[in-house]
């Protein structure tokens, strides 16, 4: 891979999250663009090995706006840094000539465990780069996450959930009687609702909230000072329910984002070059 100059040369983001891949074009340290791409289907096997030049990169992944902004198909192709949790979507960019995947040890947080997802610990890197430590974020994807960090930098720990969508869809598939609802709560549903969809959605939507804040307000009794960030695609759904409902505490969060894009930042500006 050809060195990296990190104040002017364009590089690429990609995070693989359970639900989608999570695309970042940076010229140098500046975020330029964002964009989310679906899971390559099982079924299809991308010549990915092959990709020589930005030409190769099939057009679903890399938008002709990208492709328009790092100087047309002809242009050399930027280094992708690569941060995933899903470890069969990896597999396909292992072999991609300019792909680096980003590993846990070479984020500097201390305290860790060898199984942490790489998402959650990218986040709460750049988060606390960011804004300082002690930290919690909270990450509202596929999962709901809590990840939190000390003073000092060291990981305290966290606590995982299904995430909102997840929720829905168990909820539909494993019982007989109960819809697929889709998430998308247009207003707070009556807490103690009189048909099945409003039921569901008070169950889900109310503990979700009451979980939220137990956690966050747990946080503050370690760390009162702490700041508490929140990512993900269902961050702004939350916030706005929160909002609602304990607007005390959705005053203090900080919505991200691109909070693991600015962890990557930090990795890819440590990372050496000639
Ligand atoms: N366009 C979208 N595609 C998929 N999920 C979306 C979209 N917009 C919002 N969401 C919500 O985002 C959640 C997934 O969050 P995301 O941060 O994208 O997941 P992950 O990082 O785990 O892939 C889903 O539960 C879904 O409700
Ligand atoms: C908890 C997660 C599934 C969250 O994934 P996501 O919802 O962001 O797709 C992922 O961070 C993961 O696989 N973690 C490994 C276990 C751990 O962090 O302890
Ligand atoms: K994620």
């Amino acid at each position: 891979m050809t060195p990296l100059k990190p104040t002017e040369d364009p590089w690429l983001a990609l995070e693989i999250g359970n639900s989608r891949l999570h695309w970042a074009l940076f010229i140098g340290n500046t975020l330029n663009c964002t964009w989310d791409t679906d899971h390559f289907p099982e079924s299809s096997t991308p010549q990915l090995p092959e990709c020589k030049s930005l030409a190769d990169l099939p057009p679903e992944i890399l938008p002709s706006f990208i492709t328009g902004k790092l100087g047309g198909k002809n242009s050399t192709h930027p280094p992708i840094f690569l941060a995933s949790v899903v470890p069969q979507q990896t597999a396909l960019w292992q072999t991609h000539p300019h792909v680096r995947i980003i590993t846990l040890p070479e984020i500097p947080l201390l305290n860790m465990y060898p199984t942490l997802g790489i998402d959650r610990a990218l986040a709460l890197w750049g988060a606390g780069k960011n804004w300082s430590f002690p930290m919690l974020v909270i990450d509202a994807g596929t999962a709901l996450t809590f990840t939190g960090a000390a003073a000092n930098k060291s990981l305290v720990g966290g606590a995982i959930l299904p995430g909102l969508g997840l929720q829905f869809n168990n909820l539909g598939e494993k019982t007989a009687q109960l819809p697929q609802l889709k998430q998308e709560i247009i207003s707070l549903p009556p807490r103690f609702a009189l048909n099945t969809p409003a039921a569901i959605q008070s169950g889900i939507i109310y503990t979700m909230l009451a979980g939220i804040k137990d956690f966050i307000m747990a946080w503050w009794e370690l760390f009162p000072e702490s700041k508490i960030v929140i990512k993900g695609g269902d961050r702004i759904l939350l916030c706005n329910y929160l909002q609602i409902q304990f607007p005390e505490i959705a005053a203090h969060l900080i919505v991200e984002p691109n909070l693991i894009f600015w962890g990557i930042r930090e990795i890819v500006a440590a990372f050496p070059v000639n």
